[in-house]
């Protein structure tokens, strides 16, 4: 259909980028329609018009049904005529929405500008040959060039360690890469750490409820983002530039390719802070590098080099730090040149049977943990740390 619309486009329009022009979407506000999220709806439609990169057909209909759902509801026009092929192509689009309720279709529609704002951001802000920025994140660098969209975590100072903020801003910028038009997602960290994982000052904000109430939010936060990980739909590949701790170990597990520098160390010290394994780990590694493999790195923290990670199987392969960054991504890059929808087809063969039970397992480990973080054994391991007097 997308190319159909743009073949038309070629043919009949003047300036062909206009056959199912932004305007479209922006005019039929139907303001009965608009509740809960009317600001973010209103700020995409805005985000819409500034976008200087034209989306191409094929968004564009997307864009356009999603508001057409979001406003009006199903599809309720006649349907055009088969020699209408513009007036179909919309209409097919819209119809197949079939019954999306109306704030499904209007959150879609705000995450799908979102995406396209983070991956055509304005080209006069860009120097040639450089990456096009997203903005809008505090924890996070996402880019997107070449088909790949690349989540950075830009904590240096803090060996990038995940605060609230990054949990929600890695989210968020999944749940983005997911939609938009990139082949791959790569995450990787800035500095000389991958991620020191949980920032330990997370345990620190005690809410009114006190620290039952911190540890149930915190296990109804850290299952919705290990979620995040389960069901991303694209490859997700990490690129390991250095020392991985906790949480960033025990998500590759989820990743369907690791690269690392042969800096980069992989260490599960949860025994030490009192705790117990999340990211699905509980499940993944025994799988890929045995029960005892896993249960060495898991239940007595041993650290792996990344060339022992790799012989145990949650590392796909090694590279001297010194070539790291030109060889991985000279190598992702022509990842990223495959037809992206057979890649994400034989994704989804390869993991789509193992996903309910990784649900299953993340709901579990959440569960634990949540109980774990009121244990004496965490909360003095927390101490020592944020006391100075421990440091892995
Ligand atoms: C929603 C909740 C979900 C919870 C999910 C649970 C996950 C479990 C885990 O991830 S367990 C792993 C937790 N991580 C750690 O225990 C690591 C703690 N950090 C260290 O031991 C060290 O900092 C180090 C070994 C990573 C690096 O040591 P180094 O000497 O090289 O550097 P500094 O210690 O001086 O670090 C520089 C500054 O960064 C701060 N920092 C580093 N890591 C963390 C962290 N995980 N949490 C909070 N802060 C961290 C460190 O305090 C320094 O800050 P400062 O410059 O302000 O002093």
């Amino acid at each position: 259909m997308a190319h159909l619309a743009w073949r038309l486009a070629q043919r009949w329009c003047p300036s062909s980028l206009q056959v199912i022009s932004f305007p479209v979407v922006q005019l039929h506000l139907n303001r009965t329609a608009m509740r809960a999220s009317q600001k973010d709806f209103e700020n995409a439609m805005n985000q819409v018009k500034l976008l200087k990169k034209d989306p191409g057909n094929e968004v564009k209909l997307k864009l356009y049904s999603l508001y057409k759902q979001a406003t009006e509801g199903p599809c309720n026009m006649p349907k055009p005529g088969v020699f209408d092929l513009i007036n179909k192509a919309k209409w097919d689009a819209w119809n197949a929405l079939g019954s999306l309720p109306k704030e499904t279709a209007r959150q879609n529609y705000v995450d799908l500008v979102s995406s396209l704002s983070s991956s055509l951001e304005s080209s006069s802000q860009v120097e040639p040959g450089t990456d096009r920025k997203s903005t809008g994140y505090e924890t996070l660098m996402v880019t997107s060039e070449d088909g790949i969209t690349k989540i950075m975590l830009n904590r240096p100072t803090k060996k990038n360690a995940l605060n609230v903020e990054m949990y929600h801003e890695i989210m968020h910028a999944l749940k983005a890469a997911s939609k938009d038009d990139s082949a791959i997602t790569v995450l990787t960290g800035n500095g000389d750490y991958y991620s020191s994982g949980n920032d330990l000052t997370n345990f620190t904000d005690i809410p009114p409820g006190g620290v039952e109430e911190k540890a149930k939010n915190g296990a109804i936060l850290l299952r919705e983002f290990v979620g995040c990980f389960i069901d991303f739909p694209k490859p997700l590949i990490a690129v390991v530039n250095g020392p991985a701790v906790g949480i960033s170990v025990t998500l590759l597990g989820l990743f369907d390719a690791v690269y690392a520098s042969d800096r980069a160390t992989f260490h599960t010290p949860f025994s030490h802070l009192g705790q117990s394994p999340e990211g699905c780990s509980s499940y993944t590694f025994p799988k890929i590098m045995s029960p005892a493999k896993a249960t060495e790195m898991l239940v007595f923290g041993k650290k792996l080099t990344a060339g022992e990670a790799c012989a145990q199987g949650l590392v796909t392969e090694v590279f001297p730090d010194s070539t790291f960054q030109k060889e991985v991504w000279t190598r992702l890059k022509a990842f990223a040149k495959l037809p992206p929808n057979a890649m994400r087809i034989s994704k989804e063969i390869i993991r789509n049977r193992e996903k309910e039970k990784l649900h299953a397992v993340n709901a579990e480990e959440c569960s634990v943990l949540q109980g774990r973080w009121l244990s004496d054994e965490c909360m003095n391991a927390v101490v020592n740390f944020l006391s100075r007097k421990s440091k892995l």
